[in-house]
């Protein structure tokens, strides 16, 4: 019996939320092309006869902007520093970037932790390009004590990423049962789905600061319980584009998360969505202690 926590940290939109569910098998964090949609650590856990790997999938490290900024960093960084391994994933089909240079940075904030280089996307690769990244994560990143290489959305190298970290995890430990894939709660569960849609169906018009908070959840007698959703954006214009033509957008993006919602919760809902305006609320600390954040690490 073994286990151990493994922190995925990489630049936004590399991989890591589509790692994550291809190795768990079930979705446990949020997915779109929009860099820097998922928020929270969300654990995924895989558990293979004695062997238990707890993921950990951390917000994208980027330059801090605003407090939001600040504190997925800070997140990220604590996180790193009591996690057996961390695994930096790389888009084997860009140049490493500056972006690529600040999340290293970011992990020899943790020297003692083991670090495993990912190149994702090799699906999009040729042989030498896949060889000729090696080289270049060594010659522009280096240690690493090892490098593994893999498609996420094609589940192509999941093997070989389990066998690299398994030499760094704990002996005589198991965290969870073994049915379990995720801790995220049910709620927070809810939101992801939401924000999810309206990320998926406003491609680029709407930036990813986007918040989603449930307000009221009504339990009916018929079982059918209402579910009263905020979808808070900044700018008026944006509450325009998330509504819709006529409500359009907002009336198949409340479709689309009840179908999911419905599938989690195993049981029939009803879904009232609002939108509201809430003034560059990214700035403010109380509205953020409303999201949950935790303002202590700010
Ligand atoms: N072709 C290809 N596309 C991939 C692969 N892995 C991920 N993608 C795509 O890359 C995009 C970004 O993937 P995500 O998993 O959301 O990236 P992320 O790193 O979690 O991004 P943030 O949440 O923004 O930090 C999505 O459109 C994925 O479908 C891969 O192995 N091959």
């Amino acid at each position: 019996m073994k286990a151990g926590f493994i922190a995925v940290v990489g630049r936004p939109n590399v991989g890591k939320s589509t790692l994550m569910n291809k190795i768990v098998n079930e979705k446990v964090a949020i997915v779109s092309n929009k860099a820097g949609t998922t928020r929270d650590s969300i654990k995924g856990i895989l558990t293979i006869q004695d062997t238990q790997y707890v993921f950990i999938d951390t917000p994208g490290i980027h330059k801090p902007k605003h407090l939001l900024g600040e504190h997925m960093t800070n997140t990220a960084i604590s996180a790193l520093k009591e996690v057996e391994a961390v695994i930096m994933v790389l888009d084997g089909t860009q140049e490493i970037s500056t972006g690529d240079q600040f999340v290293f940075d970011k992990i020899m904030k943790a020297p003692n932790t083991p670090r495993i280089a990912i190149i994702n996307k090799i699906d999009l690769m040729k042989d030498e390009e896949i060889e000729e990244k090696i080289g270049e994560i060594k010659a522009k990143l280096g240690n690493f004590h090892k490098i593994v290489t893999m498609s996420a959305e094609y589940a192509i190298g999941i093997p070989k990423l389990l066998e690299a970290i398994d030499p760094f995890l704990e002996e005589g430990i198991m965290y969870y049962p073994e049915d379990m894939y995720t801790d995220m709660p049910m709620y927070r569960m809810i939101i992801e789905i939401v924000r999810e849609k309206i990320l998926t169906r406003t491609r680029d018009e709407i930036p990813h600061s986007i918040a989603v908070e449930i307000i009221n959840v009504e339990r009916r007698e018929n079982g059918k319980d209402k579910y009263d959703i905020n979808i808070y954006v900044e700018r008026d214009s944006q509450k325009g584009i998330v509504i819709g033509k006529k409500g359009a957008l907002l009336k198949a993006v409340g479709t689309d998360a009840r179908k999911d919602i419905e599938t989690l919760l195993e049981k029939k809902i009803y879904l009232n969505l609002w939108v509201k305006v809430k003034d560059n609320w990214r700035k403010k600390k109380p509205f953020l202690k409303e999201m949950g954040y935790n303002l202590d690490e700010l």
